[in-house]
């Protein structure tokens, strides 16, 4: 496993995403072992590398959807990896935002419900306008009582990255994130990326239009 770091991993103790000598193995098998890489903030990062060489499992080791082997993770010099399942939550809750393959939407709830599920921290009097304003953003205006189960996959993908837009997430995990998207709509998705991540935020993400690249194997 090879791998390059966009800034080489630097003290645990400065701003940013360090992943620290990270390891996963299932049973025998090593899927990578010693990775080390750190993500300023701003900085958005592609992971790239063969099928099966463990690109969603980092991922859903950085979202704390599973544990590393060993090694450890920090987020602005906080230790993130086994932080026990309450605070792993509220981690997930407060600072997370992901954009996966399967979208994790609520498929019999409507546009404007699942992105009012991401706005826990927004005071409810701004909810309505933000929604307008992030749906209008990904082409989707308008649309707020339409039931996710009507929509295609593209517009689904629309709505969950419409919900990152609301969240600002500190920190978005992109899965193959334009896997199901025509090239415009790829490459609205991809500028609405970077856009947040040069608001406020890391983005480590799946994408071969990438900005810096980390690769396994
Ligand atoms: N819970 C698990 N138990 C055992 N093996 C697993 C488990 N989860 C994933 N794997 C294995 O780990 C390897 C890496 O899987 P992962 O989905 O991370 O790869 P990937 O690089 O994202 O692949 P692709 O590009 O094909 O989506 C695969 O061989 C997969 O079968």
């Amino acid at each position: 496993m090879k791998h390059q770091t966009p800034q080489q991993a630097g003290p645990a103790s400065t701003k940013g995403l360090h992943i620290i000598s990270l390891e996963k193995r299932f049973g025998q098998r090593v899927l990578w072992s010693q990775l080390s890489v750190s993500i300023r903030p701003s900085e958005m990062v592609a992971i790239t590398g063969p099928s099966g060489s463990g690109k969603s499992t980092l991922l859903n080791c950085i979202g704390l959807l599973e544990e590393p082997s060993a090694g450890s993770i920090e987020v602005d010099g906080k230790t993130i990896t086994h932080m026990g399942a309450h605070r792993s939550r509220l981690f997930r809750r407060n600072r997370l935002g992901y954009l996966f393959q399967d979208y994790a939407l609520i498929d019999e709830a409507n546009i404007e419900d699942n992105l009012t599920v991401a706005m826990q921290a927004t005071q409810r009097s701004k909810r309505k306008h933000l929604i307008g304003q992030a749906l209008e953003r990904v082409g989707l205006e308008g649309r707020q009582k339409e039931p996710i189960y009507q929509l295609s996959g593209g517009e689904q993908q629309r709505v969950a990255l419409a919900r990152l837009l609301v969240k600002k997430p500190n920190i978005i995990l992109a899965d193959e994130p334009t896997g199901a998207l025509d090239s415009a709509n790829a490459q609205m998705v991809i500028d609405s990326l970077r856009a947040m991540a040069k608001t406020g935020g890391h983005c480590p993400h799946r994408h071969p239009r990438r900005q810096h690249c980390t690769s396994l194997r």
